[in-house]
């Protein structure tokens, strides 16, 4: 996966990691049920797409990592899931 591939993804507040692998964003939301609003929004997403986030929650910041285990990579799966993960931010 090329930066061109993630290319709208980088311009919309996605960074890629060091080593390449992954691709990382911190969302900030107005509160706590704000934020867990968007984590149970997400997580329906990504059981029903078999392809989950690491993730960690502080009040209203929920800071995601996204990376393909099976094959230590990047691959459109992770596309996919952070675009989804975009639009239930809202
Ligand atoms: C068995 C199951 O389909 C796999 O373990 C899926 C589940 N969710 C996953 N999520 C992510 N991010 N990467 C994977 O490789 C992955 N694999």
């Amino acid at each position: 996966m090329t930066d061109d591939d993630l290319q709208p993804l980088l311009a919309n507040g996605w960074t890629r990691s060091d080593d390449g692998k992954a691709i990382d964003k911190t969302f900030r939301f107005r509160d706590f049920p704000a934020a867990f609003g968007f984590m149970t929004r997400a997580a329906l997403h990504a059981e029903k797409a078999d392809h989950h986030p690491e993730w960690s929650n502080t009040y209203n910041r929920v800071a995601v990592r996204l990376t393909t285990h099976d094959t230590g990579g990047l691959t459109d799966k992770d596309v996919a899931l952070a675009r989804a993960m975009d639009e239930a931010a809202g």
